[in-house]
């Protein structure tokens, strides 16, 4: 694999227990390095469970993921992982955690890094961490994730429980690290709306499969939405993701195989728009580079 690579599934696939249900099956994409990649899926989808897979925590049932051009247990000092629940320890101050921090990756460890994303937050280094708030908790688990210079950072949920002026802030110190090392990114959000100015890349997942999978600008230009009568409406040779019929108007969001016939009004979709559509349409037929190569 290239080193352009930052991360790649083949056939993956995760089972929880022998007789469990799969979290993910059949899974295939490749994420480039370098690149913003919103990680997005209903509840359960296994958004966690390829961020775990992804971070080295748990081990693929079959298939692979390649991380860094690795295995994820040979890429972990590389990779920065920010966990749904944030663990850390309560006990601890602030300062004691980022020297933990220092003391894990004695390597890579960069404190201005990590100071500084605890100092835009205004938190007192000697106050304790089960003294903080949920938000300020996501600041220290995010600068021990930054302060080890990671080449690939995966980020669960992170802006869950930011207000929303933590949340802009973040999303200004996650593009700095793209701007200043090229971190590539993984991240995953239930607020599409909030991820369409700064991720490039997008990864949607739904009942265990990738549903769509590729740069966000190519995957906006796959799709049109389109409305017409619905009296003659024939979408023919185009795959339609979904449709709605009010009245004697039909609405759809399709991926054009050609040119449309006369009568339809298109448009190009927003991202939350084409996200939104494959949600409510779980059959709708997936989208991934390699599948669209
Ligand atoms: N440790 C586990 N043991 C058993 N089943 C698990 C475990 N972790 C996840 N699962 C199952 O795997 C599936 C995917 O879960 P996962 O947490 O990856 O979804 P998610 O997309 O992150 O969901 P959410 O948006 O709710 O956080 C779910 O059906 C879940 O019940």
């Amino acid at each position: 694999m290239s080193s352009d690579t930052a991360l790649r599934a083949d056939a993956l696939g995760k089972r929880f227990g022998r007789r469990g249900g799969w979290a993910l099956r059949d899974c295939a994409f490749r994420l480039p390095a370098g690149r913003v990649c919103a990680l997005v899926g209903p509840n359960g989808a296994g958004k966690s469970t390829l961020l775990a897979l992804a971070a080295g925590l748990t081990a693929p049932t079959e298939g692979a993921l390649t991380v860094l051009g690795t295995t994820p247990a040979e890429a972990r000092p590389r990779v920065g992982y920010l966990a749904q629940d944030k663990p850390l320890y309560p006990q601890l101050t602030v300062a004691e955690t980022l020297r933990m921090g220092a003391a894990l990756n004695p390597e890579r460890w960069d404190p201005a890094v990590a100071e500084g994303v605890v100092a835009g937050g205004d938190l007192d280094p000697a106050a304790r961490v089960r003294t903080l708030s949920g938000g300020q908790r996501t600041r220290v688990a995010l600068a021990l994730a930054l302060g080890k210079r990671p080449e690939l950072l995966l980020l669960d949920e992170p802006m869950a429980d930011l207000d929303p002026l933590a949340r802009h802030d973040l999303m200004g110190t996650l593009m700095g690290q793209v701007a200043r090392y090229g971190t590539t990114i993984v991240l995953s959000s239930h607020v599409v709306a909030e991820l369409e100015d700064s991720c490039d890349h997008l990864l949607l997942v739904g009942g265990g499969r990738v549903r769509l999978a590729g740069e966000i600008d190519e995957l906006l230009a796959a799709h049109l939405r389109i409305s017409g009568a619905a009296a003659d409406a024939d979408l023919g040779p185009h795959t339609v993701v979904e449709s709605r019929v009010t009245g004697r108007q039909l609405s759809a969001l399709i991926r054009p195989a050609g040119p449309l016939t006369d009568g339809w009004r298109a448009t190009a979709p927003s991202l939350e728009e084409l996200v939104l559509a494959h949600l409510r349409s779980p059959n709708a037929p997936s989208l991934t580079e390699e599948r669209a190569a």
